[in-house]
């Protein structure tokens, strides 16, 4: 897929993988609307993108991903400035295990709306002209962060549902690939969470598990990581894969084969 004219959005876009998600995006050309609930920071990131990329190339919308409303309108103010709408980025996520519905709500809730509106709208059956999704969770989708259960759950939850998804729009011909990204520790703000009181609440205690963990793996730069979400969205031959990003590299995550032994008519062709 040449990215040159084609239309983004990315949410959580102002810090972090976000912002170097739609960093490389512009550098190949899209044009990116940047959702975030970070107001003053999205007026400055847009003005920084601005003087770098031009100023049409950029939309920055006040969102949180928790809201339907806000979420429904940000779309439909990014089709209506750009004329359409090929790749979605479903990146806002936040550790929070003493207010855990919260990190349900925004993590794992956030990221199905964000689907559902990204399908409306690219879907073919809607007249759409097709895309791509990358929804964002994490190593931690694919096995434990002990500091941080919920947020092992809802990673878990959005590789689960995106895989789901990818195989719906196969069989239904939706003409939309989806696909989740799976990052190892990454430097960004997130990570002084790690074994933070505030963020870990009652497992703060396991700190030092986490920080095995952390030895054990390293820290990618957000640079690192950005280049293997470019992968994920041109690769048309890539749907409903999960891509683990750590230092040593990337590669596909191989799931179980259960589907092979359902019946054939609910799968037929997986
Ligand atoms: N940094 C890391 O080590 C890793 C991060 N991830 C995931 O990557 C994604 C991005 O995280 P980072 O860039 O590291 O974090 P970050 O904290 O640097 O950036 C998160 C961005 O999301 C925005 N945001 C938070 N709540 C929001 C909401 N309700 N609606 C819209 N925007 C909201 C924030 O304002 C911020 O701009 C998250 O889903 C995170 O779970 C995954 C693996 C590793
Ligand atoms: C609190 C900071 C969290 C930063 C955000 C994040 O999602 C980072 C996750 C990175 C990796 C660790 C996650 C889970 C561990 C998964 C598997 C461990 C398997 C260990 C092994 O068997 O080798």
């Amino acid at each position: 897929m040449a990215l040159h004219g084609k239309v983004a959005l990315v949410t959580g876009a102002v810090q972090g993988l976000g912002k170097g998600f739609s960093e490389i995006l512009l550098q190949k050309g899209a044009k990116v609307a940047l959702l975030d609930i970070n107001e003053s920071g999205g007026k400055d990131l847009k003005a920084a993108f601005d003087k770098e990329y031009g100023p049409d190339r950029t939309l920055f919308l006040t969102c949180t991903v928790e809201s339907e409303e806000q979420l429904k309108d940000a779309f439909q103010k990014t089709v209506e400035t750009f004329g359409g709408l090929d790749i979605v980025c479903n990146n806002a996520g936040i550790i929070d295990e003493t207010n855990w519905e919260k990190c349900v709500s925004i993590n794992l809730n956030g990221v199905v709306r964000g689907t559902y509106l990204a399908l409306k709208h690219m879907k073919k059956e809607n007249r759409g002209q097709g895309g791509v999704i990358i929804n964002v969770a994490s190593m931690a989708g694919l096995g434990p962060l002990l500091t941080a259960p919920i947020y092992t759950a809802t990673k878990h939850g959005v590789v689960g549902f995106s895989r789901a998804m990818a195989d719906v729009s196969r069989l239904c011909d939706y003409g939309v690939r989806i696909n989740v990204l799976c990052p190892a520790f990454v430097q960004t703000a997130i990570l002084s969470s790690l074994g933070s009181e505030g963020t870990t609440g009652q497992f703060a205690g396991l700190r030092g598990v986490a920080e095995k963990l952390l030895e054990q793996f390293g820290v990618l730069e957000v640079s690192e990581v950005a280049k293997n979400f470019l992968k994920l969205v041109t690769d048309e031959s890539r749907n409903g894969e999960a891509l683990l990003v750590q230092k040593e590299g990337a590669s596909y995550v191989t799931f179980p084969q259960v589907a092979s032994q359902l019946p054939s008519i609910l799968a037929p062709s997986l």
